[in-house]
């Protein structure tokens, strides 16, 4: 990539093909807006902390207006034929394909994502509009037999009204696509409020959803600071018009938005977030848990919510999965800058992320872990952590407790089934849990009984747009993508017919 024009405050080694994607404006009722205010705040990369640019920023009245768009667009959208809702997912789709190197370069500067890394999130971000385009056409209803003889019932599934999908900023991309497209495929109008980290891949599906044909006022943003965040989201949680907040973030921001969405008795899918137990156990295929664990441990430098947290190692193979584990990483990662395709591991997003991961590593250090490879090293960039081996973890630790959202790989020794189980199942959330054993009963009975709404067995990625996504207890309500993507958009009216 060489060095080029820049649409940014801030050089950056990648020339866009096509920089009307960039924009660093809200989209309301199909026009590209400032805040009223005529304020913005500052995007920073957090490779370097430099300076992107700056970001309209919405207040709790300019959402007002863009709940009001979107709940006029509904009155004509909620009645377009599915079979052209279709071909808009179809088109969309499309275009996100052939936009896919601006879409991961955006995805790069905005995350700090490796490049190579930013290309397979555009791949899975479309995946999942590919997906909601097979599954329009087929939100079927059903005929029911009905006990009073006379009558005939029949359901029929119809849109909600407006919907508020709230995106974090570990996942810009598909987490737009995840929520926004299933939305808008069974019929709703949607408005999206990004992370303030990461608004400019949002910004960019939406021109390229509005390039696609998408009616004016379907899919609305709405940009702002985290000082306006509150603001926007009351307004998001209490007006009338949103029928449905679709949420993915912290368990602490989701039950807080819960708790304000029942006043109004509106639907609420959250994905919040986990602390994912990895089980190796004795008869597991050393080689291949490591691979699983490496991906599921260090995918987006550990920042995801169904990253392995909690990572459970027989005592009998602990010490030769702790250097075989060592080994791979060694192997694996290359690091450098994020911009160079051979760069496969990058920083993690800014302060906070340095702030949470050096302290579940001081407080496991201080209890008597230790490091078997890896640990700080801040070379490769301030934000920079390099994935890091832990022995010694154990029930007290910090991590044992709370997602660490970063690349500490903490392994914890176990000797019996049952106890792991056992641990495993202690946590207030269940998000993702994975595993590796050779034995097939084993595949059954640990599968059932971990407390998770997603379970890995000999794999580390569980996340694709044709498997249901999401988690039990505190980890959320509702499930995205799979064969029921569009059910959670969509009310069930029964229809009793008198003969
Ligand atoms: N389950 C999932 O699918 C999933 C996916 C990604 C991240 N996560 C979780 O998210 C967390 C990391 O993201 P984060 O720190 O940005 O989470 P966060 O909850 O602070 O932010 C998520 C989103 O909520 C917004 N937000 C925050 N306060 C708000 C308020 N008062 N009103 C309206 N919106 C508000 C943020 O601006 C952002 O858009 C982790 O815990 C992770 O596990 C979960
Ligand atoms: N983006 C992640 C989820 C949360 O971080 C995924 O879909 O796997």
């Amino acid at each position: 990539m060489g060095s080029v024009a820049q649409p940014f405050k801030k050089p950056i080694p990648y020339e866009f093909k096509d920089s009307s994607l960039i924009d660093t404006r809200s989209l309301i009722g199909g026009q590209w807006v400032g805040a009223a205010s005529g304020k913005t705040f500052k995007l920073t990369d957090p490779e370097d902390d430099g300076e992107i640019c700056d970001i309209a920023d919405l207040d709790g009245e300019d959402t007002r207006r863009a709940i009001e768009a979107a709940s006029q667009a509904f009155e004509t959208y909620k009645l377009t034929p599915h079979r052209e809702r279709r071909w808009l997912m179809r088109k969309w789709g499309d275009l996100i394909k052939a936009n896919r190197e601006d879409l991961a370069a955006l995805n790069t500067l905005e995350l700090g994502m490796p490049y190579t890394e930013s290309l397979a999130k555009v791949q899975y971000a479309v995946d999942f509009v590919d997906w909601f385009e097979g599954a329009v056409e087929r939100t079927f209803g059903e005929t029911i037999p009905a006990f009073r003889g006379s009558n005939r019932i029949l359901t029929i599934r119809q849109p909600q009204g407006v919907v508020a999908c709230i995106t974090p900023w570990n996942s810009p991309l598909a987490m737009v696509t995840r929520k926004v497209g299933a939305a808008i495929a069974a019929g709703n109008t949607v408005v999206c409020k990004p992370a303030p980290e990461t608004p400019l891949c949002a910004i960019a599906l939406a021109k390229l959803f509005e390039r696609a044909g998408g009616p004016p006022g379907v899919f609305n943003i709405v940009t702002t600071s985290p000082a306006n965040t509150p603001a926007v989201g009351h307004q998001l949680c209490s007006h009338n018009a949103i029928r449905h907040l679709s949420f993915t973030g912290s368990t602490a921001v989701g039950k807080m938005l819960n708790t304000e969405c029942a006043k109004t008795i509106k639907k609420t899918s959250l994905e919040l977030g986990g602390l994912a137990p990895f089980i190796a156990f004795e008869d597991a295929d050393v080689d291949k848990a490591v691979a699983g664990l490496i991906t599921s441990k260090f995918r987006s430098s550990g920042q995801t919510c169904v990253c392995a947290n909690r990572i459970y190692v027989h005592s009998s193979i602990l010490d030769k999965f702790a250097d075989a584990l060592s080994e791979g990483v060694k192997k694996t990662f290359t690091y450098g800058s994020v911009w160079d395709k051979k760069v496969n591991f990058g920083p993690l997003y800014a302060g906070k992320g340095i702030a949470k991961v050096a302290a579940h590593l001081d407080d496991s250090l201080k209890n008597g872990a230790k490091v078997h490879s890896g640990g700080r090293d801040d070379r490769a960039g301030p934000n920079f952590f390099p994935p890091t081996v832990l022995k010694g973890g154990r029930v007290g630790m910090k991590f044992m407790e709370e997602e660490t959202f970063g690349p500490l790989a903490f392994l914890v020794p176990f000797d019996t089934e049952e106890e792991v189980i056992k641990m495993a199942n202690t946590a207030d959330v269940g998000l993702a849990a994975y595993f590796y054993t050779e034995d097939i009963s084993r595949l059954w009975r640990v599968s059932e009984a971990l407390k998770v709404g997603m379970v890995g067995v000999r794999v580390g990625l569980v996340s694709a747009a044709e498997a249901p996504f999401g988690g039990v207890l505190e980890s959320g309500l509702g499930r995205e993508g799979g064969i029921a993507a569009l059910e959670e958009y969509l009310d069930i009216k029964s229809i009793t017919i008198g003969l």
